[in-house]
């Protein structure tokens, strides 16, 4: 059994005879759409296609036994002709399952500044497709939501339009299908598929680099679909020019549409992002468990992604509720990695910055209020971001005795439990650590 593609509320499975069809349905379609909608979160429709019981070529192949007259070869001519049509109704229908991801939709993407522009083009596109950005090529470094984007537009105009003609393709699966169609001598087959579609999504068009076959195939794909006014969108790593081994042809095509990228988000976006997935999941992420994960997370969203179901898989194996401590310890393998490289004297000269004074009084043993604050949060910070013991961060701080610093930790930690505004201040500092 083999998963064909989705529409938004819609699963093609391919099953090899209707015999497996009817297993399948009778033992476990109703495990299979539990399994669906407990990853996705809502309920699909499953639909089977079966693939052909018998090779074309034997029945063709078969030799006639008797000479039939000629009204009946008529007749089986209309019946072959009838035959063909059904199967190429039936290799329609297959090719336009557009193979979008129903997860990725408008609705479940977060904007934020780092992605708005590309956010806002998308969904112009999707609201009136090849009017105004055609084509539409958007570009970003790994994990930051283009694949998300195309297929929000794709989703979207199917949404509106169940009939519309879509294909969303990666360029790697564009390069391989044209190479066994070339095998195969199916090249007009493949070029049709292409060249009928309302929208063409081809995602990591930068693997396409130094093909020039592939290239050139995707060009006059590229150029049918723009003269019928059908709309192109693509993705990419890199802006068109950057592309080392990107023909001049298309990227001059690239260049003809809109231009959109995707910059790494920034913290609030992606606690905004964590915050929507465990909704989605049904999670309650506290807040300072979504800062703390985004602080320790690099801008690729997926990573981020793969933290949080890493700590929801532990919280539900456990059965506990999602707390800080929890998560800590969790990542610990995973964020300890980015946190060793903080220094006490980061933290002292971050702390100090923050607070406009300067680190020889944050180390000092002065008992103003404008200092011992600002004293105490660096200690705390130092605690939690470094693996210096009590003593030593005591030395790094004019040689203070390890009790101090315990009592310093317990105070702030104290004062953050029930202090919002001092909550931020304490997390602003620590966004300044890591960026
Ligand atoms: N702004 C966002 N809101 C919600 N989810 C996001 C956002 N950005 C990225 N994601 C999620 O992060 C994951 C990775 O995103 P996606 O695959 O779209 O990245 P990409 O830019 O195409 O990466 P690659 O360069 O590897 O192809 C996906 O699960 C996607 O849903």
């Amino acid at each position: 059994m083999k998963f064909l593609g989705a529409t938004i509320d819609t699963i093609v499975l391919g099953v090899p005879s209707s015999f497996f069809q009817k297993w399948v349905t009778d033992k476990y379609l109703a495990m299979i759409k539990e399994a669906i909608s407990a990853v996705n979160g809502k309920s699909y429709q499953i639909e089977f296609h079966i693939a052909e019981e018998k090779p074309e070529a034997a029945t063709e192949a078969k030799p006639e036994k008797e000479a039939k007259p000629s009204r009946e070869k008529d007749k089986d001519k209309d019946r072959d002709k009838d035959k063909e049509k059904e199967k190429d109704k039936e290799k329609d229908k297959k090719e336009l399952v557009p193979n979008l991801n129903p997860k990725y939709t408008f609705e479940s993407f977060v904007s934020g500044p780092s992605n708005q522009f590309a956010y806002a083009a998308s969904q112009a596109v999707a609201n009136k497709p090849a009017t105004n950005y055609n084509p539409l090529f958007i570009y970003g470094g790994v994990g930051l939501g283009k694949t998300h984007l195309v297929n929000a537009i794709g989703n979207h105009i199917l949404a509106k339009n169940p009939k519309a003609k879509i294909c969303y393709y990666s360029s790697e699966k564009f390069m391989n299908e044209m190479i066994n169609s070339l095998r195969y001598k199916k090249m007009d087959e493949f070029r049709n598929k292409f060249r009928k579609m309302d929208l063409l999504l081809i995602d990591d068009i930068q693997f396409m680099a130094g093909k020039e076959a592939t290239q050139e195939e995707f060009f006059h794909t590229f150029n049918a679909l723009y003269e019928s006014h059908k709309q192109i969108v693509v993705t990419s790593d890199k802006f068109p020019k950057d592309i080392p081994g990107l023909e001049e042809r298309l990227r001059s095509r690239f260049e003809w549409g809109l231009i959109a990228d995707i910059q790494p988000p920034g913290i609030e976006t992606k606690v905004a992002i964590l915050k929507k997935k465990s909704d989605m999941h049904a999670v309650n992420l506290p807040d300072d468990v979504a800062l703390f994960l985004a602080e320790g997370a690099n801008s690729n969203i997926r990573e981020l992604e793969g933290m949080l179901i890493r700590l929801e898989a532990f919280a539900s194996l456990t059965g506990q509720e999602i707390t800080l401590s929890m998560a800590r310890e969790v990542m610990k393998d995973i964020i300890v990695e980015k946190t060793r490289d903080i220094t006490v004297e980061m933290i002292q000269k971050t702390v100090a910055e923050h607070f406009r004074i300067k680190v020889s009084e944050l180390k000092s043993d002065k008992r103003i209020k404008t200092l011992v604050v600002p004293r105490q949060i660096a200690i705390y910070i130092c605690r939690e971001l470094t693996k210096a013991s009590y003593p030593e961060i005591g030395e790094k701080f004019g040689g203070k005795d390890h009790s101090t610093i315990i009592h310093s930790v317990k105070k702030i930690e104290k004062q953050l439990a029930g202090d919002d505004e001092f909550k931020a201040t304490v997390e602003d500092i620590r966004k300044k650590l890591f960026t």
